[in-house]
């Protein structure tokens, strides 16, 4: 398996600048690419390919130890673009999806151990409704850009009024996932801030661990 050369992800960070599509932050590629490796976690699904920049780090990543990415994009020319990528890296392991994930997501029958909402923050509420079922025990659910730009913890008032709907779905995503009894949730200050929720074992998955 060929690995992923960094003149690939250069020009892909070149050409999401000049197509104004957003990329994970470095640190975040870093951190991210970490927990798939000493977390050895195969089944890993993205929401939100944008060019495919975070796809190729979590298949590199994931390659190392035989796991794949299923990855779901709704923009058809980056979907098309990203594919490209793709087989420009050489790397087998990549699943990739056009459509919403809200109309694909119901038809994937896969459970994931490592699951990154990287789309819409509006709909990670929706999104966590239809991706918990699928999120395997011990597994990991990662939202990207959580603190929006700080916004989350000022007073509604003090914020524009146009982005007072995004504040208020990203705190009840936030605080649903924060107090889940099924989970343990962290909030950390990395990119644009990264909530990591690690899905907990049960009684029996412990004792067959
Ligand atoms: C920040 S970009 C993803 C960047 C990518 N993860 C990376 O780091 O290279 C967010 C992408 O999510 C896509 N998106 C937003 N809402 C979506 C949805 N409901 N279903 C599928 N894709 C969605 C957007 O079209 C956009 O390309």
């Amino acid at each position: 398996m060929e690995i992923v050369n960094r003149g690939i992800l250069e020009m892909m960070t070149d050409d999401c600048a000049k197509n104004h599509v957003a990329l994970i932050a470095p640190e975040t590629a870093s951190y991210l690419k970490l927990l798939i490796e000493w977390g050895n976690f195969r089944r890993i699904l993205e929401i939100g390919t944008g060019l495919g920049y975070s796809t190729l780090i979590f298949a590199q990543a994931a390659a190392k130890q035989e796991g794949a990415v299923v990855t779901i994009e709704r923009m058809p020319e980056r979907v098309e673009r990203a594919r490209e990528y793709f087989s420009l890296s050489g790397l087998q392991n990549i699943r990739s999806y056009a459509g919403d994930a809200q109309d694909v997501l119901p038809c994937l029958t896969d459970s994931f151990d490592f699951i990154f909402m990287d789309a819409a923050m509006g709909q990670y509420l929706d999104f966590f409704q239809l991706l918990f079922p699928k999120l395997a025990p011990g597994g990991l659910l990662i939202g990207d850009n959580v603190l929006f730009e700080n916004l989350i913890f000022r007073d509604r008032y003090q914020i524009p009024r146009r982005r007072r709907t995004m504040q208020q779905r990203l705190r009840d995503f936030l605080n649903l996932v924060l107090g889940h009894s099924e989970l343990s949730a962290r909030l950390f200050s990395i990119g644009d801030g990264l909530v990591v929720c690690r899905r907990q074992l049960s009684v029996r998955d412990k004792m067959m661990e």
